[in-house]
């Protein structure tokens, strides 16, 4: 048996922990045979709920949970810890945009990059979730110095994941036939869903260019890419509440993904929110969602694709609010 790894979970006592924890326990990322340490983090407040969900995880007796920390001092969650998923966060309700969120919740990031800063393994692997995520990734990553920046990425795969649903629906085929879409960007309403690369791998065993098969490019280039930049408001409309085990899934899939690599021939890719590092003409110093590879628990950014002016205005549009956020944000922490 592998000695046992250290995994902290932040905003523990809410709704996509609720799901992620027990898949983490359940061994769905890190693997079936690696033993689990859970650091669980919340806010004084939520400790009387976060002793409820420790009670439901000692009920299930996870055969790789071998110790449970549950904390509201962040200097005790990151302890030595080797992967974070930052979750803890307040989400938005009905009609705020993400970027609504950056005051409320910036402080919260700042304080845990100090603490992963001071507390954590310096070989830690940082998912940063809790909204709007790929701004708080990176006042994170700017207040833990002391760690690698390619170390700290944040969450997109969702919108990915929300992408392939979409395309299976249309073309009536399953998931897993439907490979290379991007997201492109923000997690935000100004993401990019991008298809120009994708295809479809039909039951024949032919391999379809996706805009081929589709063979609508309105469709492609309006109704799909609204409900992609949509999707998360409209799980809000529905459910009052925002997306939690979609979110969790997701989640699971990014880690366990940069964890354990993508396909091997590195013909198919993810995608990630990871600091740019000027591809694509995406300006150095922002936390932007690429295709990526990943091997050895490394990413690469996918490199080399065309990309057609259409393509251009819109991952500039959504490189524009970043740049924007990461203004905002740095003027707001003074950092
Ligand atoms: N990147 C993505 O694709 C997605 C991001 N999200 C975001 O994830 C975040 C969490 O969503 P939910 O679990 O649904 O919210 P929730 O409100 O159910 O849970 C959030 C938890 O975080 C805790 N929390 C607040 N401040 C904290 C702090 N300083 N330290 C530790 N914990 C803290 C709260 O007490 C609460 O228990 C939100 O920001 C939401 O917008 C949600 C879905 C998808
Ligand atoms: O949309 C939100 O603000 C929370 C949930 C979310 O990020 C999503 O469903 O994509």
């Amino acid at each position: 048996m592998n000695s046992p790894i250290r995994v902290c979970i932040t905003g523990a006592a809410g709704q996509i922990a609720y799901s992620l924890i027990f898949k983490v326990a359940n061994g769905e990322v890190f693997g079936i045979d690696q033993p689990l340490i859970l650091q669980l983090l919340d806010i004084t407040p939520m400790m009387g709920v976060l002793a409820g969900v420790e009670m439901e995880i000692r009920d299930c007796a996870f055969p790789l949970v071998q110790k449970i920390i549950c904390t509201d001092d962040p200097t005790v969650a990151f302890e030595e810890t080797d992967y974070a998923f930052l979750v803890g966060a307040r989400p938005r309700s009905q009609g705020m945009e993400r970027k609504d969120l950056l005051k409320a919740n910036a402080q919260i990031f700042k304080q845990q990059g100090e603490a992963i800063d001071k507390k954590a393994k310096k070989t830690i692997k940082v998912l940063v979730v809790g909204n709007p995520a790929n701004t708080n990734c990176l006042i994170c990553q700017t207040c833990a110095p002391s760690i690698p920046p390619e170390n700290f990425t944040s969450m997109s795969r969702l919108d990915h994941n929300r992408m392939i649903s979409q395309l299976s629906e249309r073309l009536n085929v399953n998931n897993d036939q439907i490979f290379n879409v991007i997201a492109w960007g923000n997690h935000s309403s100004t993401q990019y869903p991008d298809v120009s690369h994708a295809y479809v791998k039909k039951s024949s065993g032919e391999i379809q260019k996706i805009k081929e098969a589709v063979n609508d490019d309105n469709w492609i280039q309006n109704d799909f890419l609204v409900k992609n930049q949509q999707r998360g408001a409209e799980v809000i409309k529905a459910r009052k509440l925002s997306s939690a085990a979609s979110a969790a899934k997701a989640a699971c899939d990014h880690m366990h993904d940069w964890v354990q690599g993508t396909s091997k021939d590195k013909k198919t890719w993810v995608s990630m929110s990871v600091l740019s590092d000027g591809s694509y003409g995406i300006t150095k110093g922002i936390f932007y969602s690429f295709p990526v590879t990943c091997e050895d628990g490394k990413y690469s950014i996918v490199k080399g694709l065309e990309i057609d002016e259409f393509s251009r205005t819109k991952m500039d549009l959504t490189l524009k609010e970043l740049t924007e956020e990461k203004e905002e944000a740095f003027t707001f922490l003074k950092i």
